[in-house]
């Protein structure tokens, strides 16, 4: 199959699932801030669509009680676990909002699952995905990303305006070498917590320079060579509806992921860039009818679920320590 068509994930002829089977989805949560909103969205988002696998939700030691009994009573599996700095002195290399993401490599440690799928706090799941889990293991199964961001202004493919999603549009240009490998977007995965893969990768991180978009340039550099793109549907990235409409089937679309700018559909305002398009404000109205759908609830009478418009400090404390960026960045070794 030519390299970044993505997979049917039932007919890759890769190795098969074998031995114990525990399965489950995974999420990440840090800070008292609001992204909890995100998390109990997708528990029951999750249990909307009649997944058969838990959430776990691995959060950093400042996601405050309040918040970890909130989870608990969406039925969530919450696992502490330490956060995870790149190498001291290099936080400044790395846009400073998403240094935190690279806490999100403990879940590798989460040995007692065969296999999981990571998906955002700011993600929703609209159709059940549960298959996912029975991809052929020895594969890191994601969605292409799109560079046409203004977020991705220190690239060289948005200096070009090459983008992967429509790479026939700008070729990426024969004196600048070969094309960089697929890149994903690193907000859902498929993967295989697994001690030796852990280990690798912490160790690997130390000597890797922080690069903008963090942990997520980071697997792309690290799985790259088992990486298999899947369809967009598994991840949509907002942007695409506005950079790549012809790439997007929105009826089809499984997982939405509101990652552009002030689309959070907890903080959305309708202002900003595209944010007034009428498929922007339908899929955060779908975002809300499910997070205020009391049905969905797993004990619906003593469930705190955060009030629409409450108030929560944004930052997580764990990186109120870390400076702010100094100076210019490092390209992504896979994105530049
Ligand atoms: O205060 C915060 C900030 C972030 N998060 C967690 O970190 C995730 C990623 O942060 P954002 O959603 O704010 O960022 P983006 O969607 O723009 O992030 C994208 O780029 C990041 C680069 O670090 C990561 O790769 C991330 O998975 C990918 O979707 C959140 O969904 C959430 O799970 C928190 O819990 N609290
Ligand atoms: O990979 C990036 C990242 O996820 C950004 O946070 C998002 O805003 C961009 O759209 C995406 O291309």
């Amino acid at each position: 199959m030519a390299p970044g068509v993505p997979v049917d994930v039932f007919s890759t002829s890769g190795k098969v699932n074998r031995g114990y089977s525990k399965k489950a989805y995974v999420t990440f949560l840090a800070g008292n801030g609001d992204y909890v909103k995100g998390v109990v969205g997708l528990a029951k988002g999750l249990r909307k669509v009649k997944s058969a696998y838990p959430l776990v939700v691995a959060i950093l030691p400042d996601v405050p009680e309040e918040h970890r009994e909130i989870l608990r009573s969406q039925g969530c599996i919450v696992r502490e676990i330490e956060p995870i700095y790149p190498p001291e002195n290099q936080v400044q290399f790395a846009m400073a909002h998403f240094v935190i993401n690279y806490s999100k490599l403990r879940i590798w440690n989460f040995e007692e699952y065969s296999k999981m799928v990571y998906l955002d706090a700011d993600i929703q799941v609209y159709d059940n995905i549960d298959h996912l889990l029975d991809a052929p293991d020895g594969y890191f199964y994601a969605v292409m990303d799109c560079f046409c961001e203004e977020i991705w202004s220190h690239s060289h493919q948005y200096s070009i305006g090459y983008c992967q999603q429509c790479p026939d549009k700008v070729t990426w240009p024969v004196e600048m070498g070969s094309p960089p490998p697929w890149y994903f977007n690193a907000g859902m995965f498929v993967f295989e917590p697994s001690r030796l893969t852990y280990d690798s990768l912490l160790e690997t991180l130390q000597i890797t320079p922080p690069t903008p978009f963090a942990e997520q340039d980071f697997l792309n550099m690290f799985f790259q060579k088992v990486y298999k793109p899947i369809p967009l549907v598994y991840n949509l990235v907002l942007a695409m509806l506005w950079r790549h409409p012809e790439n997007v089937e929105l009826d089809k679309v499984k997982v939405v992921h509101y990652c552009a700018a002030g689309s959070k559909p907890w903080r959305y305002t309708g202002k900003g860039a595209n944010m007034d398009r009428e498929d922007i404000k339908m899929l955060v109205a779908k975002w809300w009818d499910i997070y205020n759908d009391e049905s969905l609830d797993v004990n619906a009478d003593q469930n705190p679920v955060p009030e629409a418009g409450q108030t929560f400090s944004s930052k997580p404390s764990i990186m109120a320590s870390l400076p702010d960026p100094t100076v210019s960045y490092i390209p992504a070794p896979s994105a530049a």
